[in-house]
């Protein structure tokens, strides 16, 4: 898969991405791949990473403190743990100039967009953002420019955001290959409770529940993992910090589709008991008309392939 050519002119004066893990570099390798700034700048706490970044040539500029890089900045991409995202608002709130944009990636919408609200000053644009698409793989090494490609980047502008701003970020995002959508941001955290936090979950609950067997040893699950737990395994391998922030800070929506999902997980236990063989048939035959009608949309390749090349 490969991006369009470069852009003939950038979308954005000075491009700054906080927190330069998966999806910050992957930004970044996209920015440099589609000439979409003028200048990038990169700021990560770590200084390890911070490095990582200039060895790997991401960034025109590699800040010390996120002072630094916010200054004179256009368009300011937070991408860090969701639980981090009030303390970076924080540090940078004094040093923005009126008429920046703030977004984020964060998988958690409402949270984040209170968080920004509470440190950010008037006269800046908050556009929460959350590009729907990664890998298990952490840290700076782990992006690529085609990361987005294909793949949904959704807006949560609060009522009243301005227009161009949100405009400017849809432009930003279609040009490093994603769909854009816009939603309210309590929406967007039901939705994704369903679509990816809650199965990301189950994956860290099945996988727990298969080490924790005493009669079965670490071995045999290994050696006769088949697909379904494979896939599970590759889940449940992702960053323990980023999770814990999106279970700790959607709790509302995670703990309703819980709810739901608990109640017809039992109602599968009580059909096995009881040999309901076709109410399992019935189930099991629509849950193959879903995954094949998303397979037609186009959302999903026949085998799952996040994060694939890079295994
Ligand atoms: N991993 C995934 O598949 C996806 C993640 N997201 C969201 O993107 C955000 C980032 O995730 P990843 O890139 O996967 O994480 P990552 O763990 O690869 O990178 C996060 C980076 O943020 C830095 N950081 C942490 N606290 C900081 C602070 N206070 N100031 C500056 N830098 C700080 C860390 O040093 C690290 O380099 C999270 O909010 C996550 O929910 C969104 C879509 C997909
Ligand atoms: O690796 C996978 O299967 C994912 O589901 C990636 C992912 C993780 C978190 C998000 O907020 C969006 C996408």
């Amino acid at each position: 898969m490969v991006l369009d050519p470069p852009l003939a002119s950038p979308i954005v004066g000075r491009l700054v991405v906080i927190g330069v893990g998966l999806i910050g570099s992957s930004i970044l390798h996209a920015a440099r791949a589609r000439g979409l700034a003028g200048t990038r700048v990169a700021y990560d706490a770590s200084p390890a990473v911070r490095e990582r970044v200039l060895a790997l040539g991401l960034a025109d500029l590699v800040a010390a403190t996120p002072e630094q890089a916010v200054r004179d900045a256009d368009i300011v991409i937070l991408c860090v743990p969701v639980g981090a995202m009030g303390a970076v608002a924080k540090e940078i709130g004094p040093h923005l100039k009126q008429g920046a944009i703030v977004s984020d990636v964060g998988s958690v919408k409402g949270a984040v967009l209170s968080a920004l609200r509470a440190h950010l000053p008037e006269g800046v644009h908050i556009i929460p953002g959350h590009p729907v698409a990664g890998t298990e793989y952490s840290g700076p090494d782990s992006g690529f420019a085609t990361l987005f490609k294909n793949r949904w980047s959704i807006l949560t502008p609060p009522e009243g955001a301005d227009p161009a701003a949100v405009a400017k970020l849809v432009e930003l995002w279609s040009a490093m290959g994603a769909n854009v959508e816009t939603m309210t941001a309590d929406h967007h955290d039901l939705v994704l409770a369903i679509t990816s936090h809650v199965p990301h979950l189950i994956a860290y609950n099945i996988v727990g529940t298969a080490a924790d067997l005493e009669t079965v040893t670490q071995s045999e699950v290994i050696k006769y993992s088949a697909g379904g737990f494979r896939d599970f395994t590759r889940i449940a391998a992702s960053d323990p910090t980023m999770w814990r922030d999106v279970f700790l800070n959607n709790r509302e929506a995670v703990l309703e589709v819980l709810g739901r999902f608990t109640e017809d997980l039992i109602a599968l236990q009580r059909s096995i008991r009881w040999a309901e063989g076709d109410k399992l048939f019935d189930l099991f035959t629509r849950t193959r008309a879903i995954r094949r009608s998303i397979i037609e949309i186009g959302q999903e390749t026949a085998a799952p392939d996040f994060g694939r090349a890079h295994d």
